[in-house]
């Protein structure tokens, strides 16, 4: 059987996925790109989070996991997972220090762009390395096909961490960005300039994918895209309803129907401050244009999809806001039926 991949957008029917762990996982120094991507409490200093509270947490988000797992399985899908053995360690670049925090998040560490697999150009200085527990399944999408490569290594000085009236931004210096920061939607992709992702890296992208794509820079909240704004299928979006409005919609975007989500229910926290806001909860997977999974929690928002003709499929996913990512965070789309199109 050969494994290959193939990813253009969110919603083409999903036949191979890659899963996140929370083995290892480990609050990392609070340093100035921590600072700057999650923006806690002004006085918070090193977390000393009580190892059975941290257990807990890494306990049950693997039994969510495993639920998940068993979901997508038995609709067919294929689910990968990481080897963890580098989370939790220690490294050093000329410039600074931190510590490798988690496996959790594909989507933040890897982007998929047809059959390309990029490796992301991340500014938290506790990401460097993210891509490490994904290396065996990358050399296998390679082996099998796959075009697979990496991003300029940044450098993150601490000049990276700028703040701008109104949003945090990172400079310019060096192409920067998280692979969330991407919108697909087949040869049209939206980038969200942002604190995780700079105009530099905008133009290394385009450039790497060339003529077949356009990449539209678009601005519409401060980091990752997916708790703001999610494309169902063609035609049907799925937004945020504190932080968009009509005319905030991307342009190319705006006369598409839309799902404007109600606020989240609110899951809580289990460290001393949240890495998320409650619409985590708006964070969904598609198993295909009809069908999504949704945290079983977010009756709302589940609610509102099938109101709108969408089947969703509840699974548990308890400790978002703890860590920092939603469902469509710990997953990667690596492989969906369907070809390149321009529905724009
Ligand atoms: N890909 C991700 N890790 N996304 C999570 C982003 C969470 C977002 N900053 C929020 O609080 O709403």
């Amino acid at each position: 059987m050969t494994h290959t991949v193939w990813s253009v957008n969110d919603w083409d029917p999903l036949e191979e996925v890659v899963l996140g762990s929370a083995a290892g996982l480990t609050p990392p120094p609070v340093d100035v790109s921590l600072r700057h991507f999650f923006e806690p409490p002004a006085d918070a200093g090193d977390e000393r989070i009580d190892a059975g509270t941290l257990q807990r947490v890494v306990d049950e988000t693997e039994e969510d996991f495993a639920e998940l797992t068993e979901t997508l399985t038995s609709a067919g899908v294929r689910v990968r997972r990481p080897d963890t053995t580098t989370v939790g360690r220690r490294y050093a670049t000329p410039e600074w220090e931190s510590v490798a925090m988690h496996a959790l998040m594909p989507r933040d560490c890897l982007l998929v762009i047809g059959d390309r697999v990029i490796e992301a150009p991340m500014p938290m200085r506790a990401r460097y390395f993210e891509t490490a527990p994904f290396r065996s399944l990358l050399r296998e999408y390679f082996d099998a096909g796959a075009s697979w490569f990496s991003a300029p290594k940044p450098l993150l000085p601490d000049e990276t961490y700028v703040y701008e009236p109104g949003a945090s931004v990172v400079a310019e210096d060096e192409p920067l960005f998280d692979a969330a920061n991407m919108l697909r939607c087949g040869t049209d992709i939206f980038f969200n300039v942002s604190n995780t992702g700079n105009r530099r890296g905008a133009a290394w992208l385009r450039r790497q994918l060339g003529s077949d794509f356009r990449v539209h820079e678009i601005s519409i909240c401060s980091d990752h895209v997916g708790t703001t704004l999610h494309i169902l299928r063609p035609g049907l979006l799925l937004a945020n309803s504190e932080r968009l409005t009509p005319d905030r919609i991307p342009g190319p975007l705006r006369s598409w129907k839309t799902i404007w989500v109600d606020t989240p229910e609110d899951d809580g926290y289990a460290f001393d401050w949240p890495r998320a806001s409650v619409w985590v909860g708006m964070n969904i997977l598609a198993l295909g244009p009809d069908t999504v999974v949704v945290p079983a929690n977010q009756t709302r928002v589940i609610k509102q999809l099938e109101n709108a003709g969408i089947t969703a499929v509840p699974t548990s996913f308890r400790h978002g806001r703890t860590f920092g990512g939603g469902l469509h965070c710990c997953s990667l789309d690596v492989r969906r039926r369907g070809g390149l199109e321009t529905y724009l």
